[in-house]
């Protein structure tokens, strides 16, 4: 972001209010849309937010399931999102994270993955340190 603002700096006025108007319709397009940025908030809600099909008592899907037992492995508090329950969260989702699938898995409100890399984080050792400082219960904002 910083290098297209220093770039737009360098151009002719013209240009440049062009691509300032450009600049800003990218800026608005995700927080415009009421889905976005309900979906915005629901991630900054909890260290870890997972967005499923069913619930973690009752997961509706193996892949939703997986991600459920991975968490409950590293006993990992999470927020749980049902998205067979919201067509627009379900596919609102996957504009939010550019991902195309359900689940998907958020820590600090930055998107992890879904399950296949959950799984592999797992197996590696690298989520027990993505998910160390995520323990407490405390809410990122
Ligand atoms: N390889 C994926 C598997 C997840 C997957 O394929 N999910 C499918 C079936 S549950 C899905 O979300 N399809 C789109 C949809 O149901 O909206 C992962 O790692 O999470």
């Amino acid at each position: 972001m910083t290098s297209l603002l220093r770039q737009m700096c360098n151009i002719n006025k013209t240009t440049r209010i062009s691509s300032l108007n450009i600049y800003k319709q990218f800026l608005c397009t995700k927080s415009d849309d009421p889905i976005q940025s309900h979906i915005g908030k629901l991630v900054k809600g909890n260290k870890i937010v997972v967005f499923m099909k069913g619930n973690p008592q009752a997961p509706r899907c193996g892949f939703s399931n997986a991600v459920v037992d991975i968490l409950n492995i590293h006993k990992a508090k999470f927020e749980a999102h049902d998205v067979l329950v919201d067509e627009n969260l379900r596919n609102g989702i996957k504009e939010f994270s550019n991902w195309p699938t359900i689940p998907q898995v958020f820590v600090d409100g930055e998107f992890i993955g879904g399950c296949d890399i959950l799984l592999q984080l797992h197996r590696s050792g690298e989520l027990d340190k993505i998910l160390e400082k995520n323990n407490q219960e405390k809410p990122v904002a």
